[in-house]
């Protein structure tokens, strides 16, 4: 890797554009510049127009740090025989751009080069056509990135030098690309949504899965498992991806917010839940299992988080996650800190046992060998993890495609964050299909499970509804 001093713009092209010829290799260059405090939601809509199906979304729970990519400049797409190892896989692809990329430094995490997408739930899951475009890993090295972390706002452009580049025609069409990105940012009012009917995928299938979940639970050969199911939506105009995020960003404050289009698709949502962060060695990854509705008033809101601090049945389930993931990070890091109780956590429409993880990395524990060795953990898959996640592939009537999976981003150090793609749903054209699923152990009681299910659906149904 190369690094720079801040230059005039575009001036390490033509540095990439010399070593690309004395390699005789292509060269990854990044150049980034702080720019003025421009809009992420507005940028992403109005992205649009020029890197249509090419966008994507990813802000963290406090709003602390946010990306927008439009464009792609690399593509790592892992599919078919390199599923099982698509995360190792993606990862040496990224450093053998990054051993010899060209970049500015010293703008922070999430500035300069940046991989950002995500991976599917199961890679041995037979796929369908619903999630076409979303490989079982999609990451991008976007075009153009917008950064906001707590240094300022950062925009980084990103490009791939052939030896035989042509420079003044590529310098022409960032000069025009950049000048129309600025334009576009200026605050702007999003999309109305669209008027849509809802179907309900089985439910009294789903219903009958508990209870077949619960008497495998029973037998021993589970402890926990994980059921989702899905609502198809069909709209009277197309579901806009813009609108649905400026929504979701204004009424889920406390979320991850993530919106991935490839092609006509794009799946979009806001989870509450960490899977693991990476800044230097420092880990950090949230249990998050055990849910309740909101109380109407203060006083019912309190007692709802009361009980549910109580009860054994959403404790087990909060405790299977905590488990395996103090376990995890006791493998892959030192001076793990986990604490003995869990908290709530409050969202609008649900409240949740929570528990932070810490950790500091070891040497050779990078932030996807932390993501591949935590994901599925029990609050998506189940207990034990083999076991579970075979139940749900062949129980389940459901291609979850990428809900419940990884979604987010890593730079060039190695510094990045992924969160777990729940509270969400993928949109294409009129048809929108969301996800929603419940943990399941001995005590659950399936009207109960449909019910909270109905809690988790409401952000993206009252998203879509905006
Ligand atoms: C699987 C989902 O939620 C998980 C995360 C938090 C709480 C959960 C629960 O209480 O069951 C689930 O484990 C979902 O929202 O689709």
């Amino acid at each position: 890797m190369t690094v720079v001093k801040q230059l005039a713009n575009w001036e390490q092209l033509t540095q990439g554009a010399y070593q690309a010829k004395h390699m005789g290799q292509s060269i990854l260059v990044s150049h980034t510049q702080r720019i003025d405090s421009w809009d992420p939601l507005s940028f992403f809509a109005k992205a649009g127009t020029l890197f249509q199906g090419k966008r994507s979304f990813w802000s963290d729970a406090s709003q602390g740090m946010v990306l927008v990519g439009v464009g792609e400049t690399l593509v790592f797409d892992e599919k078919g025989s390199a599923k099982e190892h698509r995360f190792a896989a993606v990862e040496r692809k990224w450093q053998e751009w990054v051993a010899h990329a060209i970049m500015t430094e010293g703008h922070g995490p999430g500035t300069g080069p940046v991989i950002i997408g995500g991976f599917s739930f199961d890679p041995n899951k037979k796929r369908t056509d619903l999630w076409k475009g979303y490989q079982e890993a999609s990451l991008i090295v976007p075009r153009w990135l917008l950064t906001i972390n707590e240094s300022g706002h950062w925009l980084t452009v990103n490009i791939v030098l052939e030896p035989d580049e042509d420079l003044t025609q590529l310098k022409e069409q960032l000069n025009y690309e950049r000048q129309l990105l600025e334009e576009a940012v200026e605050r702007n009012s999003f999309s109305k949504g669209t008027p849509f009917v809802t179907e309900e995928v089985a439910p009294d299938a789903w219903k009958q899965s508990i209870v077949l979940a619960t008497r495998e639970i029973q037998k021993g050969t589970l402890k926990k498992v994980v059921l989702a199911r899905e609502l198809r939506l069909t709209g009277e105009r197309n579901f806009s991806p813009e609108g649905t995020l400026a929504s979701l960003h204004a009424n889920q404050p406390d979320s991850y917010l993530f919106a991935i289009e490839r092609g006509d698709g794009c799946f979009v949502g806001a989870s509450p839940e960490r899977l693991v962060k990476r800044e230097g060695r420092k880990l950090l990854s949230n249990c998050i299992a055990g849910s309740i509705g909101r109380g109407v008033g203060i006083a019912e809101d309190i007692a709802l988080g009361e009980e549910l601090l109580q009860d054994q049945k959403n404790r087990e389930e909060h405790d299977f996650v905590v488990q395996m993931i103090r376990e995890a990070f006791c493998q892959e890091s030192e001076d793990v800190d986990v604490p003995e109780e869990p908290i709530l956590h409050k969202l609008r429409y649900i409240q949740h046992l929570f528990t932070p993880v810490t950790g500091w990395a070891r040497e050779g524990t990078s932030l996807l060998s932390m993501v591949h060795r935590l994901h599925p953990t029990p609050a998506l898959g189940g207990w034990p993890w083999s076991e579970s996640l075979s139940w749900i592939r062949e129980q389940e009537v459901l291609d979850r495609g990428w809900y419940a999976a990884p979604i987010g981003w890593m730079d060039a150090k190695g510094d990045g964050e992924f969160c777990v793609a729940i509270r969400s749903g993928l949109l294409r054209g009129k048809q929108a299909s969301l996800f929603a699923g419940c943990g399941v152990v001995e005590e659950s009681d399936p009207e109960k499970e449909y019910e909270e299910t109905r809690w988790k659906f409401r952000p993206m149904l009252s998203a879509l509804d905006h």
